[in-house]
């Protein structure tokens, strides 16, 4: 089973017996689903062999920050795994992104490869405590050049970045977006935030929904008025 929906589901959940009853609830016709680092550390592998089994793709968000030798062998463990998704931060530069992709194709493993530019829970002056005076919107262009430039198949941004970056870019690197808020929904920790029909529309090829449906009564209800809206 596969999906060709844009929509991501974050599974955050504190087990894998919770991520399962969640993802339960959820269509793997109608979505794809996000296995991240709280999760991973709790269940291991086991979540993502027990998504596959349910008919899900998904997207393994570890996003992985080393020396190139251990992300590369972290991003071929995941790929081997059959996630359709796996990421790294971009700001563990060139090298280390050329050598994730080096190794995918060593061993002839197709997940794609995207990296994450600059988080979506931070703002201009988020970036100034870590000594980066320029704005978001600057960084993740400077950020999304070099993955583009070391082989990377996209990167996670903000919506906010989706339309600069479809220019500069172009339309077939995955823009992956979190942050995503329907009007229906609070910002939470989220900073650079945008609708789903907002991204969409500014040219995001994925979106990446958390809790405005992982804590709803019905999620799947959540998910088809999300859809709903993309399509109104
Ligand atoms: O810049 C980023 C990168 C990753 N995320 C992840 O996406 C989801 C968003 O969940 P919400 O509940 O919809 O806020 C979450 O798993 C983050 O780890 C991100 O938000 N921003």
């Amino acid at each position: 089973m596969s999906s060709d929906s844009p929509l991501i589901i974050a599974l955050d959940q504190p087990s894998l017996d919770a991520a399962l009853c969640l993802a339960d609830r959820l269509d793997p016709t109608r979505c794809r689903v996000k296995v991240g680092k709280e999760l991973f550390t709790r269940s291991g592998p086991d979540v993502v062999e027990a998504l596959h089994g349910r008919g899900f793709q998904v997207f393994l968000d570890l996003k992985f920050h080393d020396i190139p030798n251990t992300v590369a062998g972290a991003v071929q463990a995941a790929a081997e795994q059959g996630v359709w998704m796996v990421n790294v931060h971009a700001g563990g530069g060139r090298r280390m992104m050329e050598a994730a992709r080096e190794r995918l194709e060593r061993h002839g493993l197709t997940t794609h490869l995207i990296a994450v530019t600059v988080l979506t829970s931070m703002e201009t002056t988020d970036l100034q405590e870590v000594g980066v005076t320029q704005a978001p919107g600057e960084q993740v262009e400077r950020l999304a050049r070099l993955a583009m430039d070391s082989g990377m198949d996209g990167v996670v941004c903000s919506a906010q970045e989706s339309a600069r970056l479809r220019e500069l870019c172009g339309d077939r690197f995955l823009k992956v977006t979190p942050g995503i808020r329907p009007s229906f929904a609070a910002a939470d920790d989220q900073r650079r935030i945008m609708t789903p029909r907002e991204a969409m529309a500014a040219g995001s090829t994925h979106l990446v929904i958390g809790r405005p449906v992982t804590r709803a009564k019905d999620p799947m209800a959540a998910l088809e008025a999300i859809e709903q809206e993309l399509v109104a």
